[in-house]
């Protein structure tokens, strides 16, 4: 079910999820087993331009930190017999005006500047960087303050600023270099917010909240990955920038004009260009050669790094959806059980009870829109509950609702949601959070979507088994692979080093839906959990949803469109229409002889004549797979 601008739903931790085609081979994509760091490298190495620029910058750092051996003399020790000297074996640069070595000017001038440009960039890091990732993350507030910060800071003219710091701060190159990275930090603060505004939007994203996992490991697992290959690129321009701006500085005066930089020796060098013209070209070639090596690594970078992505992710931004399973323990559930008086008397299922459910939307121009009305809705444990109707009929919100995840601007306006015992409406999201990592998993219908590119299956798999479930990397790795082979994925091993791009479809489904039996919920949403598959793997997925129900007693809430999926598995049916359940009752008797009109259009719409769905059989696994 699509819901315009519906909620993304946070996410979860990739689930389980079927396999895909599953007749036809699933795409067996080799595992680069060196990793995608490696990958980079050799990609690097590769390109001539890159290297040769990183060969270069590894030279100038190594000169100007081995400075204390390699120079000749002091940089500050000066003889005027020697001034405007020329080379010789002992001093191959020869001697500058105060008749000081250049040579060792040059190198330890080089520490001076390139330490200089490094604290500008660890300031604009340190303030750019996370100011984007909650900006862009949160939104709301704290992106309108730090927008509207950057905004003032890049407004503001960067050599007055310098100018007046010095004279208010002092002299000292440090200092002007502090001032340099706050006046640089927007740059990062805007390159990083728009991409992770981008991310946000991610279904992966959704999943990895739904699985209860909280923001901060959501954006160091998820987030920073892709902000990260950007940000390197970026420090190597800004590097660039900073050293050519404190050259600058020195060379105009405004720096502390007592240490040996490039940009004092450039100065130096200009007040005597008649008489040695030669000085300049020193600092000068340090300068081009670093900040020219600087420009062509980071092109090299980025293009080693897009060369990567470029691989064959598919990446379908189509409604959002969440997928996820959350899960949280279940001492915290109880806890959030006691505060609340569940039960009204009223006879309800424990596991999911909906009461007089209504969703609505505040509209832009004033104005509340009413999207599903007085929604009633039971599922008990063992139970499958088929909820169906025609596209924008509310099933998608109904379910958002019950799992807490509605988008901006919807809230539950009336009703009540019990979910395992605990009325959610209402609750903190800290609690609902917890409660949807635990005791809810919801399996989505854009398997792909909801799977984060940049990380493998196993990563993927284990990180909410770690941080919900507390499990250590060695038994969220076990617990991983056992739940590969429950869903029935035949090569468990070869699919947890995979990345997303490397399996199938179906494969990803299944996926999906073991990450959402990872913390052993008792209640299962799916989201049209088939209708992106072919006919066969619905059938091996509907299988393997009914298989789980019976094993472990879920209950299951089944969003669909598809009465052939609900003849199929559901024990009882809820049919929406215009947001509200029209009919609700035993599968058989609802589908054989509905009490609603609009339920027998329904079923007059389905093709009497289409073909049976084939039996489902379940996949060997390498278990069951004959040698
Ligand atoms: N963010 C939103 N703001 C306002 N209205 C919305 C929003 N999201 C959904 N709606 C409206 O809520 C109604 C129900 O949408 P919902 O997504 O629940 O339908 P659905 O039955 O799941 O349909 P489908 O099967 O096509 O996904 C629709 O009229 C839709 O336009």
């Amino acid at each position: 079910m699509s819901t315009p601008g519906a909620p993304t739903p946070p996410g979860a931790a990739p689930s389980a999820a079927p396999s895909a085609a599953p007749v036809a081979s699933p795409v067996a994509v080799p595992v680069d087993a060196d990793g995608p760091r490696r990958g980079v490298l050799r990609r690097l190495a590769r390109d001539p331009l890159g290297l040769g620029a990183a060969v270069v910058l590894l030279v100038i750092v190594a000169a100007v930190l081995l400075a204390p051996l390699l120079a000749p003399q002091s940089p500050g020790a000066a003889s005027l017999r020697e001034a405007f000297g020329g080379p010789s074996a002992g001093h191959p640069l020869g001697f500058d005006s105060a008749g000081r070595d250049i040579l060792s000017r040059l190198l330890y001038g080089g520490r001076a500047t390139l330490a200089g440009a490094a604290l500008s960039l660890a300031v604009a890091l340190l303030l750019g960087v996370p100011a984007g990732l909650v900006a862009g993350y949160r939104r709301g507030l704290p992106d309108a303050v730090a927008g509207r910060v950057a905004d003032l800071v890049m407004a503001l003219p960067a050599m007055v600023v310098l100018l007046a710091s010095r004279a208010i701060l002092g002299s000292t190159v440090w200092t002007l270099m502090i001032v340099l990275g706050v006046l640089v930090a927007p740059v990062f603060f805007r390159l990083v917010r728009g991409i992770v505004v981008g991310v946000g939007g991610e279904l992966y994203v959704d999943a990895a909240k739904v699985s209860g996992l909280s923001d901060a490991r959501i954006i160091a697992r998820h987030v920073l990955i892709v902000v990260r290959a950007p940000i390197i690129i970026q420090t190597a321009l800004v590097a660039g920038l900073a050293i050519g701006l404190q050259a600058g500085l020195e060379f105009l005066g405004i720096g502390s004009g007592d240490a040996p930089t490039w940009g004092a020796m450039l100065n130096e060098a200009f007040t005597n260009i008649q008489t040695a013209p030669m000085l300049l070209v020193w600092p000068g070639l340090a300068l081009g050669l670093t900040n020219g090596a600087l420009v062509l690594f980071a092109a090299a970078l980025r293009d080693a790094l897009e060369d990567r992505s470029a691989s064959p992710v598919r990446r379908r931004r189509t409604a959002a959806r969440p997928a996820a399973r959350t899960g949280i323990s279940a001492a915290d559930a109880a806890g959030a059980a006691d505060s609340r008086d569940a039960a009204d008397g009223e006879d309800r299922a424990d596991l999911l009870s909906v009461r007089g459910l209504a969703v609505a939307y505040d509209l832009a121009g004033g104005g509340v829109r009413t999207v599903v009305h007085h929604v009633d809705l039971d599922v008990r444990p063992g139970e499958i509950v088929g909820l169906v109707g025609e596209s924008g009929s509310g099933k998608t919100q109904t379910a958002f609702a019950i799992l807490g995840l509605l988008p901006e601007g919807g809230r539950v306006a009336a009703g009540s949601v019990i979910v395992s015992s605990v009325e959610t409406v209402g609750l903190p999201e800290r609690e609902h959070r917890a409660l949807r990592g635990g005791r809810v998993a919801y399996v989505p219908q854009e398997p792909m979507s909801n799977l984060d590119p940049a990380v493998t299956i196993g990563a993927q798999l284990t990180e909410p088994m770690r941080h919900v479930l507390g499990l250590s990397r060695a038994e969220a790795r076990a617990k991983a692979l056992d739940l590969l082979r429950q869903v029935e994925i035949a090569d468990p091993e070869r699919v947890y080093r995979s990345h997303p791009h490397e399996i199938s479809g179906g494969m990803a489904q299944r996926v999906l839906i073991a990450g959402a039996m990872a913390c052993d919920p008792v209640l299962l949403i799916a989201d049209e959990p088939t209708t992106a598959l072919d006919v066969r793997v619905q059938a091996e997925v509907l299988g393997l949803l009914r298989r789980l129900r019976d094993e472990r007693g879920l209950g299951v809430l089944l969003v669909t469109h598809d009465l052939g999926v609900v003849a199929d598995l559901c024990d009882r049916v809820a049919v929406m229409r215009s947001g509200r359940i029209v009919e609700t009752g035993d599968t058989a008797r609802t589908l054989t002889d509905p009490s609603d009109p609009y339920t027998r259009t329904l079923l007059d719409a389905v093709l009497d004549d289409a073909p049976p769905r084939p039996p489902w059989t379940p996949r060997p696994t390498s278990e069951t797979r004959p040698a």
